[in-house]
C-alpha cells in the first residue's frame, strides 16, 4: 500500500525545492509524476516557486472546491493515454492550503489507488495555529518528516513571524501570500516569543473555540512567566509594533 507523506517546516526550510528533486528523482528514473498546490498560494500563478531558482508549473491547481480525488484521476488519465505510463507519485506543494476534504482525498489516493502522495507545507501560521490543511495531515499522514531550517540566533526554526512593511504584526488574516508589503522570518521558540512580547496564538483560538460553539478566554504569559488574560495581556505588553491586517492578496 502506498503511503501520504508530510513533510513539513518553517519558511525557507527547502520545501519547494526538495519538491522539485523528488520530482526530478523520478522522472529521471523514467516514472511520471503529477505536480500541483492549492490556488490560494497565488506566488508564481501556476508555478512553484524554490527560493534557490528552480521553477517549475503544476499539472493542476486546487481551489477550495475542488474534488482533488477527482482531480487526480483525471490528470492520471491523462498521462496514461499520453505517454502509456501511469502515474509514480503525486506531489503537494504549500499543502497547509488544502482543505480538509482535500487532504482526506491525498489519503484516498495513496490507500485505494496505491499512488504515494508527497504533500509539503507548513506547519503553523504567524501566529502559531495549524493551517487547516496541515492540521489534517499531522492527524492522517502515514508519514511525517520535519525539513529544517535555522532562525537568526542559530537555533531550529520552529514559527514563521509574519511582518508588514518590516514590522513584525501578530495580527491579521491568516492566510497572506508574501510579496514586497508582507514577508516573513523563520524563528526559533525563544526569538518568536521576544518579537511577540510573549504572546503566542493572539486571539484566534479563542475565535475558533468560539466558531466551534465554546466560551473561554484565551491566555498569555508575560516575560516573568505569570498567565493573564490575553486581552489585558495585550494592553500592558511592551510597545509593539502597530497590529496590521495585511489583506490576502
Ligand atoms: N537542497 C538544498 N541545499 C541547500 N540549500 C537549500 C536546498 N534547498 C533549499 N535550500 C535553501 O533553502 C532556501 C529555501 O528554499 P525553498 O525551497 O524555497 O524553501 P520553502 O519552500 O521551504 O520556503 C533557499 O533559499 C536555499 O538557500
Ligand atoms: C506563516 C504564514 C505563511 N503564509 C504564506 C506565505 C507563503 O506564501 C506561504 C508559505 O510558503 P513557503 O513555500 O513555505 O515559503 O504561506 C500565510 O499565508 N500565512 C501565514 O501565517
Amino acid at each position: 500500500m502506498a503511503k501520504l507523506y508530510f513533510r513539513y517546516g518553517a519558511m525557507n526550510s527547502g520545501k519547494s525545492t526538495s519538491m522539485l528533486q523528488a520530482a526530478y528523482n523520478y522522472e529521471e528514473r523514467g516514472h511520471r509524476v503529477l505536480l500541483t498546490k492549492p490556488s490560494i498560494d497565488t506566488k508564481g500563478d501556476r508555478g512553484i516557486l524554490s527560493r534557490l531558482g528552480v521553477t517549475r508549473g503544476v499539472d493542476f491547481l486546487l481551489t477550495p472546491d475542488t474534488d482533488a480525488y477527482t482531480a487526480f484521476q483525471e490528470h492520471r488519465a491523462a498521462v496514461l493515454a499520453g505517454t502509456g505510463l501511469d502515474v509514480s507519485a503525486l506531489l503537494v506543494d504549500e499543502a497547509q492550503f488544502l482543505t480538509e476534504p482535500q487532504v482526506d482525498d491525498l489519503l484516498r489516493i495513496a490507500i485505494i489507488e496505491n499512488v504515494p502522495v508527497l504533500a509539503y507545507g507548513i506547519r503553523t501560521d504567524f501566529q502559531t495555529v495549524a493551517f487547516p490543511g496541515s492540521r489534517r495531515l499531522l492527524e492522517v499522514a502515514h508519514s511525517l518528516e520535519e525539513l529544517k531550517t535555522i532562525c537568526r540566533c542559530g537555533r531550529k526554526a520552529v514559527f514563521n513571524g509574519r511582518k508588514v512593511d518590516g514590522a513584525f504584526v501578530f495580527d491579521g488574516d491568516q492566510v497572506a501570500i508574501d510579496g514586497v508589503e508582507v514577508t516573513y522570518e523563520s524563528l526559533c521558540g525563544s526569538c518568536y516569543l521576544e518579537e511577540s512580547h510573549g504572546v503566542l496564538n493572539n486571539r484566534r483560538r479563542e475565535a475558533l473555540r468560539h466558531e466551534a460553539g465554546h466560551g473561554g478566554q484565551e491566555r498569555g504569559r508575560s516575560t516573568d512567566g505569570s498567565l493573564q488574560n490575553a486581552d489585558s495581556f495585550v494592553e500592558s505588553a511592551p510597545a509593539s509594533p502597530p497590529a496590521r491586517s495585511p489583506s490576502p492578496q
